[in-house]
């Protein structure tokens, strides 16, 4: 059985004893959002990331919720994207498509992916004019603070290095506050280049998750949720804190086994 605990400004931890609980788990939640989103806005605006999230959320292909979720009001975009041909390999769209968008009866024109023909610097800027558009028409919410754009939910990933999204370690864009949407070029991970959407975005957001499996990330996941002091190295998953909207962690055991769990409950 998976077990929760609020961490403050860290969000709820939810632990999993397997896989299989993490994605059923996972698949219950997006299917509550957005339901709740479709009553209350009449859409679902989601935004995607690449990675192994993208198998997590493959039991949405399923019954029940390929049946019971309302996926003609669901709007797709991406919290981040390599900027390479979308039949590669490396394309979060590819990933998304073949996993999931292809296998429900999701409308075409509310799939919302880069323009991979242009400059990673071009594609973010048409990125954040095509999100712009949507904003005007409150397909996608408006935050009161900032009048950043404020998606239903985004789903994020995080590498063993702590980033999210393609904001790595000591990048110059996790200190991005202007834009919507920016890129790099010099990703430490393979495709170099990318674009993202920033931290004010992401923290603007109704609903943010963050899923992480694997001992591999274990450190990453202490050094983002734990107190461990002001010495210790931030990484960029710590930065997620919705400054109006509920961050949520899915892990596995081993992705948790680093953490302070003094008060878990069943
Ligand atoms: O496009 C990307 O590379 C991502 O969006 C990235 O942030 C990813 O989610 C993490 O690197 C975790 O990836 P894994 O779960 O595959 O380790």
């Amino acid at each position: 059985m998976a077990v929760s605990e609020a961490r403050d400004d860290r969000g709820e931890v939810r632990i999993h004893e397997s896989l299989d609980e993490l994605s059923t788990n996972l698949a219950d939640y997006i299917a509550e959002l957005s339901e709740a989103s479709v009553k209350e806005r009449g859409v679902f605006a989601i935004a995607l990331s690449g990675g192994s999230l993208l198998d997590l959320i493959g039991k949405l292909c399923e019954a029940p919720y390929n049946q019971t979720v309302d996926w003609a009001k669901w709007y797709i975009f991406w919290a981040d994207e390599r900027v390479v041909a979308k039949n590669h390999t490396d394309s979060n769209y590819k990933q998304a498509k073949d996993g999931l968008l292809s296998k429900v009866p999701i409308v075409p024109s509310h799939v919302h992916s880069i323009n991979v023909s242009v400059s990673a610097e071009e594609a973010a800027d048409e990125y954040e004019f095509s999100i712009r558009q949507l904003v005007k028409t409150r397909v996608v919410s408006v935050s009161e603070i900032d009048d950043c754009p404020k998606f239903d939910l985004i789903l994020l990933g995080m590498g063993p290095d702590g980033h999210i999204a393609s904001l790595f370690p000591n990048n110059s864009v996790l200190n991005k506050r202007d834009e919507w949407v920016t890129f790099i070029t010099d990703s430490p991970e393979p495709p170099p280049e990318r674009i993202t959407f920033t931290l004010p975005v992401i923290n603007s957001a109704f609903n943010v998750a963050i899923v992480v499996t694997g001992d591999s990330k274990a450190e990453a996941v202490h050094l983002a949720i734990d107190d461990v002091g002001r010495d210790c190295p931030s990484p960029p998953a710590r930065m997620v804190q919705p400054m109006r909207g509920k961050l949520v962690w899915f892990l596995d055991k081993p992705a948790a086994s680093k953490l302070d769990r003094s008060q878990f409950s069943e």
